[in-house]
């Protein structure tokens, strides 16, 4: 089911400065922020060779990502994403096996604009997982 790592995405307190610490000190190359309304987040990409890190700032009152932060205030590992092929049918399969699928269960679209979803981190070792439809 699931194929490559799409990104690995690290909620931080301050955008700005975790930005400029992974362009200057760690010479990477890096987007501009990328607001996401429809997620509660603002987004800087990353670029890797073989895969992006997603930095992810919480925007809004009700940012899914507040709670993180306030139990981990300097930032952290927030989640991994997997790419699969038909991610309708890969939640149906989840929810199958008895994994949570959160939300409404709806596909979003994400910050790559292609549909989302995420599975919960109690179901998947303490970790969120994102899926992408690649
Ligand atoms: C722009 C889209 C972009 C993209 O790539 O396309 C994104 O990735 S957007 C990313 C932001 N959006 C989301 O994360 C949506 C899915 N997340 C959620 O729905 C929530 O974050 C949720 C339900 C995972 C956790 O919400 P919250 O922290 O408010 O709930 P709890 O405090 O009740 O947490 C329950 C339980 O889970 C632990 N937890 C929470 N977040 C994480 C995490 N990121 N990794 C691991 N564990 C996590 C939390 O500590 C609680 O554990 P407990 O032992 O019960 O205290
Ligand atoms: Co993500």
């Amino acid at each position: 089911m699931i194929g490559r790592l799409n990104h690995v995405a690290i909620a931080v307190p301050d955008l700005d400065a975790a930005t400029a610490q992974y362009r200057d000190a760690l010479g990477a190359s890096v987007s501009e922020p990328l607001p996401q309304p429809d997620h509660g987040v603002t987004v800087v990409f990353v670029d890797l060779a073989n895969t992006r890190v997603e930095l992810l700032e919480p925007r809004g009152e009700e940012s899914p990502i507040a709670g993180f932060l306030q139990k981990n205030p300097n930032g952290g590992i927030h989640h991994v994403c997997y790419e699969v092929a038909d991610i309708r049918a890969a939640a149906d399969q989840l929810r199958e096996q008895g994994a949570r699928v959160l939300g409404d269960g709806e596909p979003k679209t994400g910050a790559h604009g292609k549909p989302v979803l995420f599975l919960h981190p109690k179901d998947f070792q303490g970790t969120l997982i994102e899926l992408e439809e690649a």
